[in-house]
């Protein structure tokens, strides 16, 4: 990052009273610097790029994300706006866009799911600022995009390939002569550890966006503060008393599950160990007991009035009384028929509503 920026960046964030410390385990880490409140905004910042998550039986918005009075864009025919008003506020960046998605093929289109969009728009809002046609400010700018995490080192050879294939769409529709592959293929791999899911006040997943000063900070399965979306504007608010130079933790998955399940969550999707004070008791009788209320599914034996965790090797549940194993198939079964019992059920939420940001099907077995 430019030293300038940087500078500017330390500035904005000392008028906050935070600061950000590189810890050897974690990396970035964002401490505060006062007294925290219950409910006190910690951090707000707008999205860097953002997209709604269109899919082909329900569209959003460009600008606002509402469903409402939608007319898609006469040009690409990808992207949707509720009016007039959301079209212009989006159209410095659109214009851009729609004109690169224009020269694709329409049968190529159907592939520019909200992720291609993502780096489309990530790309373009980057040359726009360095034309300065789009204003660079301390939180706006791509040096934040630049510093996130990657991971690029620890990733398998077959998401790799994934990434390559997706990179290369991006680079059809772009035609930057500028762009170079193997960054478009390491940034889909910072929006897999850094981009956030925009929910709704409901938790209702609305769209996809990058917010690079958010991304600052750690997971904890027992965080001291929690992310929520104002319209499109992440705001970070303190969940109890925050005492000076604790360092801000939010989780990054879904908490209401046993440690080993949200250990497996953490490394498949952030690719680190969780060490945090609820991690580190693992095994420990209250480890098992909350665990056990978590994802407590019944031991196969009926006359056993034991419960079943899920087995460090991965072959299924053992139940902590008898030690008999259940299958992961059987227990696959019993969640999806659960879930097919609780979407049935009119007032209940959707299993999608309190889903973690990227959900495993495999792994998300709470219903
Ligand atoms: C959204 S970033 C958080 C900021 C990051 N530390 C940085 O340097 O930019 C997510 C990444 O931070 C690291 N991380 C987050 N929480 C952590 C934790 N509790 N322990 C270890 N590493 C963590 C992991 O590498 C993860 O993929």
């Amino acid at each position: 990052m430019e030293a300038s920026l940087m500078a500017d960046l330390q500035r904005f964030l000392q008028d906050r009273c935070l600061s950000v410390l590189n810890l050897p385990q974690k990396g970035r880490s964002l401490f505060t610097t006062r007294d925290i409140r219950p409910g006190e905004v910690i951090l707000s910042q707008n999205p860097y790029i953002c997209v709604p998550n269109n899919t082909s039986s329900e569209s959003r918005c460009d600008g606002c994300f509402k469903t409402n009075n939608l007319k898609k864009c006469s040009g690409c025919q990808v992207v949707w706006y509720c009016g007039s008003s959301c079209q212009k506020s989006e159209w410095k960046l659109h214009r851009h866009e729609c004109k690169a998605l224009t020269r694709l093929e329409k049968e190529k289109r159907k592939f520019v799911t909200p992720t291609i969009r993502l780096m489309v728009k990530l790309f373009i809002k980057r040359n726009l600022q360095n034309e300065k046609v789009l204003l660079i400010t301390t939180t706006d700018n791509y040096s934040l995009v630049e510093a996130l995490v990657s991971h690029m080192s620890e990733i398998d050879e077959q998401q790799m390939l994934l990434y390559a294939q997706m990179a290369n769409l991006v680079n059809l529709i772009l035609q930057f002569p500028s762009v170079d592959l193997r960054e478009i293929a390491e940034n889909f791999s910072k929006f897999s550890c850094n981009a956030h899911s925009i929910c709704d006040s409901e938790l209702r997943p609305q769209g996809i966006g990058l917010f690079p000063l958010v991304s600052i900070i750690n997971h904890s399965c027992s965080p001291n503060a929690v992310l929520v979306f104002e319209e499109q504007m992440a705001v970070v608010r303190a969940m109890g008393n925050i005492s000076k130079d604790s360092e801000i933790t939010i989780s990054y998955i879904e908490t209401a599950g046993s440690t080993l399940t949200r250990q497996k969550s953490l490394k498949e999707q952030y690719l680190f160990h969780c060490q945090c004070a609820r991690c580190n008791n693992v095994g420990k009788p209250h480890d098992i007991e909350e665990s056990a209320i978590l994802e407590g599914y019944r031991c196969s034996n009926e006359k056993c009035t034991g419960f079943l965790l899920r087995d460090p090797e991965e072959k299924g549940f053992v139940c902590q009384k008898c030690l008999l194993l259940r299958s992961k198939e059987e227990v696959k079964k019993l969640a999806s028929d659960l879930k097919t019992v609780s979407e049935k059920a009119p007032a209940s939420p959707s299993a999608e509503s309190i889903s973690c940001l990227f959900c495993f099907p495999d792994t998300c077995i709470y219903i």
